[in-house]
């Protein structure tokens, strides 16, 4: 797969980007195509009016044929989606045997090669099908699209093998979903890491994970609830690692264990959300968005370090799609991550901007430095206060039975005091309301 390319085999490719205002940002497209093992040799901006028919201006794509040219580039990647005639416009523009990606394509190209399970494979070739479905339609001649209806035509085809897809995926059961399932009923509370990519969403669950992980503990738990996809033979996945920025290493959801004040927890990590590209695609991919809307807590990690505007834009973003999936803004922890980048006066800043998102002293956000460990004892306090609690205090006679019934109110919730008075056992606990009920009722069956 491409993440594990060489550097001498790294194909050569030009970015080249259009926007309205100057200067133009690459750095995001580039760290894109960097995650796809590319090197960038160049690129290549515009700043201005667009040509619908080719995207960039005339002067704009002699430039870049000329780019690819003298850089012997194997690629142009565009950042932003074209439409068909443009990309095929673009492509014919360049020398011989260039190929020429849209952002959308590139991600899915990311996606194809970062999918380990038999599950997340059938999932990206589902968004590759409904990507390629309109421009299949749109390029099709009059005489095709008579023939959509007909057996054998490329769109009927396509359209039959996205059916069928839908239907294995929903038939093939999720071993990430019964797992948690399973676990949910046994007491662990779910929290989800969610944030845009690069954020520090798994440095994050790294720190705040137990230190065995679900995967040495669970073997068979499924090729999604692992500390590494299945067919990782690149570089480590582990963002403590990372030497430099690098986006979308997280490809699929990930799920560790914590233990917060007491209480056993399921941690999952996400894949991260990006601008400008359709949240159903990453939806499609990783479910990234159901597994916050199924969670007790959502910890949003925010990249504190980006720039104002930007830092701004992508708090709003989150939240508001967080909010899609039914997470009110009382179920997240915010996190502003990196302040080990910030000066005193621009982690106030951040601050204040956050703050006029989020104004309630409840939902305040959390300046925190994941990789110095600033600050995140306040983000796990800040978890638990939002975990569903009940606190009972069960008096059990002081047989065995009773002693089997403490232990599991050891594992599964948080004890607060154990009192021996020969013939009587009184326990005070912390936890899910449903595992505090199930305690309760188990402690009645003893009296
Ligand atoms: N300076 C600084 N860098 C950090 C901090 N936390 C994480 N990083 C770095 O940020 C980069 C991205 O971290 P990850 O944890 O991989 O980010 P992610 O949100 O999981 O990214 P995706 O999986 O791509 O969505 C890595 O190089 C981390 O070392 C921090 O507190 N300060
Ligand atoms: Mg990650």
């Amino acid at each position: 797969m491409s993440r594990t390319r060489t550097r001498t085999e790294r194909r050569r490719t030009v970015v080249a980007n259009r926007s309205q205002t100057t200067p133009v940002e690459t750095s995001e497209i580039r760290a894109l195509v960097r995650a796809a093992g590319d090197a960038v040799v160049a690129d290549v901006t515009q700043s201005g009016p667009d040509d619908s028919g080719t995207y960039f201006g005339r002067g704009t794509v002699a430039e870049l044929a000329e780019t690819v040219a003298e850089t012997d580039a194997q690629r142009v990647v565009v950042d932003d989606e074209l439409d068909p005639g443009q990309h095929h416009a673009l492509e014919s523009a360049m020398p011989d045997g260039t190929t020429v990606l849209d952002r959308y394509r590139l991600v899915l190209e990311l996606f194809e090669a970062g999918a380990g399970s038999r599950r997340a494979k059938l999932q990206v070739e589902l968004a590759r099908l409904r990507y390629e479905l309109p421009r299949l339609i749109e390029s099709a001649d009059e005489g095709l699209l008579n023939e959509v209806t007909e057996k054998g035509s490329p769109v009927y085809d396509v359209r039959d093998r996205i059916d069928r897809l839908e239907r294995k995926l929903d038939e093939l059961p999720n071993p990430a979903d019964q797992f948690r399932q399973r676990r949910r009923e046994e007491g662990f509370d779910l929290v989800t890491i969610a944030g845009y990519t690069n954020a520090g969403k798994s440095t994050l669950l790294h720190r705040l994970a137990d230190d065995m992980s679900l995967a040495d503990s669970e073997p068979s738990a499924g090729t999604n609830v692992t500390d590494e996809p299945t067919d990782a033979t690149g570089p480590s996945k582990d963002g403590t690692a990372a030497v430099g920025d690098r986006l979308f290493e997280t490809l699929e959801t990930t799920t560790r264990r914590a233990t917060l004040a007491g209480r056993p927890v399921l941690a999952t990590d996400t894949v991260g959300f990006v601008d400008d590209l359709p949240h159903d695609l990453i939806e499609s991919f990783s479910s990234t968005l159901s597994e916050a809307g199924a969670a007790d807590v959502v910890v949003l990690v925010v990249d504190a370090s980006d720039p104002e505007s930007r830092f701004r834009d992508r708090l709003d973003v989150s939240l508001e799609v967080l909010g899609t999936q039914g997470v009110d803004d009382d179920r997240i922890v915010t996190a502003l991550n990196k302040v080990d980048r910030l000066s005193g006066a621009e982690r106030t800043r951040r601050r204040e901007i956050a703050a006029e998102r989020l104004p309630s002293a409840a939902t305040r956000p959390i300046t925190v430095s994941v990789l110095e460990g600033t600050n995140l004892g306040t983000v796990r306090d800040a978890i638990v206060d939002r975990l569903p609690t009940e606190r009972a205090t069960l008096r059990l006679p002081n047989c065995d039975e009773a002693m089997a019934l403490v232990s599991r109110a050891y594992d599964r919730t948080h004890v607060e005091t154990v009192d021996y008075d020969g013939t009587d056992v009184t326990l005070v606990c912390r936890g899910r309301p449903a595992v505090v009920e199930r305690l309760r009722r188990a402690a009645e069956r003893l009296q």
